[in-house]
């Protein structure tokens, strides 16, 4: 059987490298394309020497058309401009997208979902498995403490990171406020300062925070007079995002058209 093959946006960024590392060590998925900025000094550089992975005989490209036959799927972990760029032409080209990027304005995912009723696209902000079972544990917990409880997200990222909160905790957020039936528009807080009087029961807290190379760390916290649950997660390698990537890859060569996540790719979307 033919392999699947998968284009890389953003090669030389941080899921750029880890994604094209992790094709490389794959079975059955062959790196097709890499894509860079036009502007980019390592335009026509080999990606595998890139990584320092030996010759993958794949040129970094600067635009999509001119690898249009060598891949099926693009897997985009770049920048909201940027995945919108690349999911126009992927459209246009009749190719699937898998994307990862976070910091998505309500205008850009509406964009998105637009561009999903003509193609299919996984669009997750978190693809680590580990991640994905910790929503459905979220939904559990503020079914069972949520109404009671404080409930407060934090996230730890990489000083290079450049949205906040992260996709990740944003998610998380979702998750919990649809579970008890409010709007996350209204009841989140982004940080808090100064004399704030006591904390509003309704509220979901969010906080931030940005240092050295943490790859990910994610916590909701559910906390009542006595006792609190802490569900945690963290990444230690990038390695776990690329994986889900490809497993998403994979999975969605045989659908339609349309807007997944990595609730459906994993099997938990009826759970
Ligand atoms: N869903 C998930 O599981 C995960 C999601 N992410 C998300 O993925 C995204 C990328 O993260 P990360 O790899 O750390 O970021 P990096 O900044 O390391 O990499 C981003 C890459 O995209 C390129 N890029 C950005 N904008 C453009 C553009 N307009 N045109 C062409 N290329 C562009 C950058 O090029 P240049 O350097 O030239 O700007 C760079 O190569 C973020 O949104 C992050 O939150 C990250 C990890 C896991
Ligand atoms: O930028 C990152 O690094 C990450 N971003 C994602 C997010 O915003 O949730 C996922 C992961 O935590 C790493």
């Amino acid at each position: 059987m033919k392999n699947l093959r998968v284009a890389i946006a953003g090669a030389s960024g941080r899921m750029g490298r880890t994604l094209i590392e992790s094709v490389m060590a794959h079975k059955s998925i062959e790196l097709g394309a890499a894509l860079e900025r036009s502007c980019s000094t390592l335009v026509g550089c080999d990606a595998g020497q890139l990584v320092g992975r030996g010759t993958a005989n794949v040129a970094l490209a600067a635009t999509i058309e001119e690898v249009a036959d060598d891949f099926d799927v693009l897997i985009d972990f770049t920048s909201p401009e940027s995945t919108l760029a690349y999911a126009q032409q992927c459209k246009a080209l009749g190719k699937s997208m898998v994307i990862g990027t976070t910091g998505l304005n309500a205008e850009q995912q509406l964009q998105l979902q637009q561009l999903a009723t003509e193609m299919p696209i996984v669009f997750a902000p978190n693809m680590a498995v580990g991640v994905n079972l910790m929503f459905r544990l979220l939904k559990i917990a503020a079914d069972v403490m949520g109404e009671q409880c404080d409930i407060e997200i934090q996230e730890t990222h990489h000083r290079f990171k450049k949205d906040a909160p992260s996709g990740t905790a944003v998610k998380m957020g979702e998750v919990i406020a649809a579970t008890l039936g409010r709007d996350l528009n209204e009841c989140a807080v982004y940080g808090r300062e100064g004399i704030e009087g006591e904390r509003d029961p309704n509220t979901i807290g969010f906080a931030t925070t940005r240092a050295g190379d943490v790859v990910g760390e994610h916590t909701a916290l559910f906390a009542d007079i006595g006792e609190r649950i802490e569900i945690t997660h963290k990444a230690t390698s990038r390695s776990t995002f690329a994986n889900g990537a490809l497993r998403a890859s994979q999975w969605l060569i045989e659908k339609p058209a349309g807007l997944y996540d990595m609730q459906q790719v994993l099997g938990f979307e009826n759970s």
